[in-house]
């Protein structure tokens, strides 16, 4: 079927979700996806304000090239890849429909990686990421955009495949989107870092059931490792929901084992994950500005990308009707729960992960007293 997106028409195979990806035989499309194609697009648009130079881009997992096709439209110098015989056809197709040009080739990523830089590249896999990072990090030129759509393991509900893939220890908690968002940049800031490049989050969002994140590309050692070191872990207690990080490869020798608040033996650690900001705000507005009417899916990119811009980037966020459950009250207005914090003099915004997260660097007794009066 034929599909219109973001000004470009493409051909399709009927439409089919996230949760049969690569089961089927027909070339992969998913039309939920299009927020994440949008974005995409918006940050295109804003990377080559920064940096007039990226001009090259690839669609590493290309299936039917919309990406591909869209960034061919913002005039970036396209090469499309897919080990699927019927996706890069269709690729082709889809390129020529659009009167763009583009290579398209039936070919492995990392091998295309490894053969010819380029400025941009998208790795877009079912699942984990990971097995293309080493070759995006060892060849890219200026930003590696990636998306993750295998959640359970980055988040923790799956822990021992989050540990295997991602060489870290993720943990279940009620900010399991942030938790999965910090899992998987831990493993690219230390992928990067193999090459000495530092691998910077400029814009990342949690959306649905997958991971995006843009990481801009520097090259050097000392930059590198200036990386590592916003790397540690996030102390978790099950109990009344305490949570501190320490930075670091390993917890250091006084870390607690006991929940320093309650008492609680049920104290969770995860890391080494992320604990840096997950986007630079100033980008983020920069995106939000590229996103334009045309596109199909502008109102949700732009509320989402205002909350990434202005939330706070403590490296956890509340969920408002965890902690109301927690005291046994009935929860108020997100608005004038965040109006309170603030009244009471603590830092508060809302955060993107969900309709009731929000961030503070106050603790759950303050945020109790700010909002409850006791
Ligand atoms: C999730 S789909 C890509 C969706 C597409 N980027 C979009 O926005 O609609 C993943 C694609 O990766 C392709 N693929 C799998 N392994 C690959 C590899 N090693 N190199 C390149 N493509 C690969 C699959 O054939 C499939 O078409
Ligand atoms: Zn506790």
């Amino acid at each position: 079927m034929e599909r219109e997106e973001g000004g470009i028409v493409i051909e399709v195979p009927e439409s089919r979700d996230g949760a049969s990806e690569g089961t089927g035989d027909d070339v992969f499309f998913n039309p939920t996806q299009e927020l994440n194609r949008d974005v995409t697009v918006a940050v295109l648009r804003a990377y080559r304000d920064r940096e007039p130079r990226a001009a090259s881009y690839l669609d590493a997992m290309a299936a039917s090239g919309i990406r591909g096709v869209r960034a061919a439209a913002e005039g970036y110098d396209v090469t499309c890849t897919d080990t699927d015989a019927d996706a890069v056809e269709l690729a082709h197709e889809n390129l020529e429909r659009n009167d763009l040009d583009g290579a398209v080739r039936q070919q492995g990523c990392n091998a295309a990686m490894h053969e010819g830089l380029f400025d941009v590249v998208d790795l877009d896999p079912y699942g984990t990421p990971i097995p293309f990072a080493d070759a995006a990090f060892a060849n890219a030129r200026n930003l590696v955009c990636v998306t993750a759509t295998d959640t359970a393991p980055l988040c923790g509900a799956h822990q021992r495949s989050g540990i295997r893939k991602y060489g870290a220890v993720p943990q279940n908690t009620e900010y399991h989107p942030e938790m999965g968002l910090r899992t998987l940049l831990s493993a690219l800031v230390r992928t990067a870092a193999r090459y000495d490049v530092a691998a910077t989050p400029i814009c990342s969002h949690v959306s649905r059931h997958y991971v995006r994140t843009y990481l801009e590309l520097d090259g050097g050692a000392q930059a590198a490792d200036e990386l590592i070191d916003e790397l540690g872990f996030v102390y978790h207690c099950e109990d009344c929901l305490f949570r501190d990080h320490e930075y670091g490869l390993i917890p250091s020798a006084d870390r607690p084992d006991r929940c320093p608040r309650c008492d609680s033996n049920r104290l969770l650690v995860a890391g080494p994950i992320w604990l840096g900001a997950v986007a630079e705000p100033d980008f983020v507005r920069a995106v939000r500005e590229a996103i334009d009417d045309g596109m199909g899916e502008a109102a949700r990119a732009r509320r989402l990308l205002d909350r990434v811009a202005t939330e706070l980037d403590t490296p956890t966020h509340y969920d408002q009707h965890r902690l109301y459950k927690q005291w046994g009250e009935p929860a108020i207005g997100m608005d004038e729960f965040i109006d309170y914090l603030r009244t009471a003099g603590h830092e508060a915004t809302r955060a993107h992960y969900h309709g009731t997260a929000f961030k503070t660097p106050a603790t759950i007794p303050e945020i109790r007293a700010a909002v409850l009066g006791e």
